[in-house]
């Protein structure tokens, strides 16, 4: 089976420039994300049209709140027939273990159900700013731990961390990686980066990327450049 390993994030301020790139793509070099900003103008409609031009969409809506409210979530995403979806792992053991068993209902058909660590925006210091007083590698593994400790099926972290999280919750567990930057590549907002090979060498199962493809002049041949450098490794 096809299992394309980029997963390219359309943060569009609304569908029509995210369907014009879209349709330069291709569904056999990667998948997509909605985000919050995409799906907040354009909904479960622009989630079909993606599916129905043949791409397995990852819902990146990184619900946070109580457990009865984010598990009816999480079952609205899995009714939308996406491939992933996403919860924060700071909202807690009970909040998490409620999405797992309401997707559980859903048998093959569920969509992978992962959990966001530590924002890749974030240093050691935002953590501080926030009254977490330890690096972001450790707390990064312990939300991992206690995501597996849920019965999910992994987590959003930042690359830098993935060799860690294989050696502690071994290969099947799920490691999506957003700050993934070519070697020319601007950084922006992002603060724990990686260049795609060596986030793949280093464990990352799915590399999410955004501006490095959707702002490049060519956005078809920056993920076809990407996805060469990948497939030599
Ligand atoms: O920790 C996280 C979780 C999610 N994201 C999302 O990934 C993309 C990254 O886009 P770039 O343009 O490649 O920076 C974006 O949609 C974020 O919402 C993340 O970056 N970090």
């Amino acid at each position: 089976m096809n299992d394309p390993k980029i997963i390219v994030a359309l943060d569009f301020p609304s569908e029509a420039p995210a369907l014009a790139l879209v349709d330069t793509l291709d569904p056999a070099l990667c998948r997509l994300k909605v985000g919050k900003e995409l799906f907040t103008r354009s909904g479960p409609a622009l989630v079909r049209s993606l599916q129905d031009r043949g791409f397995e969409v990852f819902l990146d809506l990184k619900f946070h709140d109580i457990p009865n409210t984010t598990s009816a979530a999480v079952a609205a995403a899995a009714d939308l027939g996406v491939w992933m979806v996403n919860v924060h792992a700071s909202g807690g053991a009970r909040m998490m273990e409620a999405c797992r068993t309401r997707l559980d209902a859903y048998g093959e058909k569920r969509p992978l159900l992962i959990a966001v660590t530590v924002l890749t925006s974030m240093a050691a210091e935002d953590l501080q700013g926030i009254g977490i007083a330890v690096t972001p590698e450790q707390q990064v593994a312990r939300l991992a731990q206690l995501t597996a400790d849920c019965g999910l099926d992994g987590v959003v972290c930042s690359a830098q961390e993935a060799p860690q999280l294989k050696r502690d919750q071994g290969s099947d567990f799920t490691l999506v990686t957003p700050g993934i930057r070519p070697q020319s590549a601007a950084k922006g907002d992002q603060q724990r980066v990686m260049t795609p090979t060596a986030a793949l060498q280093a464990g990352s199962d799915y590399l999410v990327i955004g501006r490095p493809i959707t702002q490049a002049k060519d956005p078809l041949e920056a993920l076809q450049a990407i996805h060469r450098e990948c497939r030599a490794l």
